[in-house]
């Protein structure tokens, strides 16, 4: 099965993209509402998350403040790495769970959506990387009128990530979302055709999953005897 990496800077379009891909019935793993779903009341990253930074976090219904948590992180570094640190492992395990029912299933391809695919180094994992970009005049536009932030707290959410323009680096193939929609749906159109895995290429990319799960495996259990 071929994992396509998915990515592009906070407002780039992956969501918008990710639409068209769904559209296409290919299988899409979005780790934004995978992070969202690890942090609820008695899932495994809460009680980390709370631990760090403490109940202020919390709604009056115990959820955490995502807005809160989000203004804290965002302005902060080393607290946007704590909460990398309670997160990511979770969110890694829940992709690869989620790769080996649809290997299972014998699905050909599936897209994971991972804003942070190049800084967590698990663009190495994927068969292919796409990256959405767009100029960064037209993304911190973009993300000002979508999350009604100023221009300050918009900037400051981009720079918490690497540059599209290092991104694009990394990538076998963009899609250049800075045009309108038509143009976009057309790119989303030409790389998923040549992303369609061929008979033999699929035999071959069978064994993605088990390589991915081996390599986590083995890079939780460097983890663990690391913190022995
Ligand atoms: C900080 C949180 C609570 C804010 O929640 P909120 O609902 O406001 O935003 P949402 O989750 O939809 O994220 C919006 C965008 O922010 C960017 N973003 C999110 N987390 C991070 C981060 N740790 N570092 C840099 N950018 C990030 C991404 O581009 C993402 O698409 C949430 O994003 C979170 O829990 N982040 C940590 C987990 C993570 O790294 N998620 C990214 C996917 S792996
Ligand atoms: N080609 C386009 N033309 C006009 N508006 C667009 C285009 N692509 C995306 N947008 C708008 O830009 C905003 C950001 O797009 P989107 O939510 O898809 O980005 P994202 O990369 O998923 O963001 P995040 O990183 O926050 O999850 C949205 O309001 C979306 O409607």
């Amino acid at each position: 099965m071929k994992i396509i990496g998915l990515t592009g800077g906070i407002a780039s379009g992956k969501s918008t993209v990710c639409r068209m891909i769904t559209r296409r019935n290919i299988p899409l793993i979005d780790t934004d509402l995978l992070a969202r779903q690890i942090i609820e009341p008695g899932k495994p990253a809460y009680k980390r998350v709370v631990n760090h930074f403490t109940r202020e976090i919390l709604n009056e219904d115990g959820t955490i403040d995502r807005v809160k948590l989000g203004e804290i992180i965002f302005s902060n570094e080393d607290k946007r790495k704590i909460l990398n640190k309670c997160t990511h492992p979770f969110i890694r395990m829940e992709i690869l769970k989620l790769v080996i029912c649809y290997w299972i299933k014998g699905e050909k391809m599936v897209v994971v959506d991972v804003p942070l695919l190049i800084e967590t180094r698990f663009n190495k994992f994927m068969s292919s990387v796409v990256v959405v970009y767009c100029s960064d005049q037209i993304q911190i536009n973009r993300l000002i009128k979508r999350d009604n932030f100023s221009e300050l707290i918009a900037r400051q959410r981009i720079n918490s990530q690497l540059p599209l323009k290092e991104k694009i680096k990394y990538a076998n193939y963009i899609i250049e979302n800075s045009g309108d929609i038509k143009t976009t749906e057309e790119q989303v159109e030409n790389v998923f055709k040549n992303l369609k895995p061929s008979s033999l290429n699929w035999l071959l990319s069978w064994l993605g999953p088990p390589i991915l799960a081996i390599s986590l495996i083995i890079k939780g259990l460097l983890f663990i005897i690391d913190r022995l």
